[in-house]
């Protein structure tokens, strides 16, 4: 096959950009299981293992593939993972393992759409702390409210939203089963963008991969894979082609992001400067002289609400940050709990 029709091939699955020199054949990691990964070329999904060096404990998991990888492979049964390509971005949450680590969920994502109903779902709280875990990723942020057909009063929570979110966030009402409305997400899914579609359960999010999908939801939908002895075993549906040339990811595990324990909190920046201000370095802001959170709330410059939120949004990040310190702790003291025998760590399910 010429190079050309290998780069348009793998345009369809996020590549931007030529081949890289060396003349292996390029994929992408679209899932993650145990017995190894599933990788898709543009063409067709296959298995393939790691190859020996990833497998070193002392590399950072950072290091090794994850899902959203474009990966240089080494056919051979079975195909081997040699080389990771370069990230443009990294989606990655703490996660505790045998040391404080951060765990990747996703790379090479150009947008994340962070997918809220207009409903009782509506929660501009955690739409801010969605954006707070994409904010250094090298993705970008597409606040999507769906279910406006429901709502014909959305613009108060939409107005109130807009103004609380950092300048030029895009925010677009929807009605995730009208193909009219999805459309005018095109502009994120053009030929080489990857997005990924977050939200809580219930928030729309198959109604609106399947209206995105259109015409061609039975072709993409059901995705099946050779496992190395031949069988077809279906798979989670982890990428999706769209019709408009981009592709979603859609794995176990992205959909309802968790926050980390060590979020940065730079949406609430100027409210961590007003803080600084306060007449006493260890202000409690709560009935201290001189308190500079208290004066910007009782004159209206800062939304009472929105200190909340940041509250909020910091106990929850000290919180995890405590939990994982305890359970690392707890590993590097003592010998683990009894386990039966033979039965080696944890049993995940998939
Ligand atoms: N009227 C209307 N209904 C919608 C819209 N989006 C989703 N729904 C409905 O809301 C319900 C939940 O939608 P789903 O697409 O299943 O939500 P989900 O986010 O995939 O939920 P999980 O699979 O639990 O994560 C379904 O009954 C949809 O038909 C919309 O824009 N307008
Ligand atoms: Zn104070």
């Amino acid at each position: 096959m010429s190079d050309a029709a290998t780069i348009e091939r793998l345009r369809h699955i996020g590549w931007r950009g030529e081949l890289p020199s060396g003349g292996r054949r390029v994929a992408r990691v679209v899932a993650q299981h145990r017995a190894g990964y599933e990788l898709h070329d543009g063409q067709a999904l296959f298995g393939a293992q790691p190859a020996g060096h990833f497998l070193r404990r002392a590399l950072d998991p950072a290091e090794r593939p994850a899902v959203g990888d474009f990966v240089e492979v080494e056919d051979g049964r079975p195909p081997h993972i040699a080389a990771v390509l370069p990230r443009r971005s990294v989606l990655s949450r703490a996660a505790a393992g045998e040391r404080y680590e951060r765990q990747l969920i996703a790379t090479n994502i150009d947008y994340v759409l962070v997918l809220t109903g207009l409903d009782n779902d509506f929660s501009p709280a955690r739409i801010e702390r969605y954006l707070s875990l994409i904010e250094d990723s090298g993705a970008r942020p597409v606040v999507l409210l769906s279910k406006l057909d429901l709502h014909a009063d959305a613009d108060v929570r939409l107005a109130s939203l807009r103004e609380r979110l950092p300048e030029g966030t895009p925010v677009h009402p929807i009605n995730g089963k009208d193909p009219a409305s999805a459309a005018l997400l095109a502009r994120y899914l053009q030929p080489g963008d990857s997005a990924v579609l977050v939200g809580s359960s219930g928030a729309g999010k198959s109604t609106l991969t399947n209206t995105l999908l259109g015409s061609e939801r039975m072709a993409t939908g059901e995705v099946r894979a050779h496992d190395s002895r031949g069988r077809h075993t279906t798979t989670h549906r982890a990428l999706l082609m769209l019709p408009s040339g981009g592709c979603l990811i859609d794995t176990p595990g992205m959909r309802e992001l968790k926050l980390t324990g060590e979020e940065n909190l730079d949406l609430f920046a100027d409210i961590e400067m007003l803080a600084e201000t306060c007449r006493f370095a260890d202000c409690g802001h709560g009935s201290e002289p001189g308190c500079a959170v208290q004066l910007a709330l009782d004159s209206g410059e800062l939304a009472a609400e929105r200190w909340r939120n940041y509250l909020k949004l910091r106990d929850e990040r000290e919180e995890q940050a405590a939990t994982l310190e305890a359970r690392l702790r707890r590993q590097r003291g003592g010998r683990p709990a009894e386990r039966p025998h033979g039965h080696r760590g944890r049993r995940e399910r998939e």
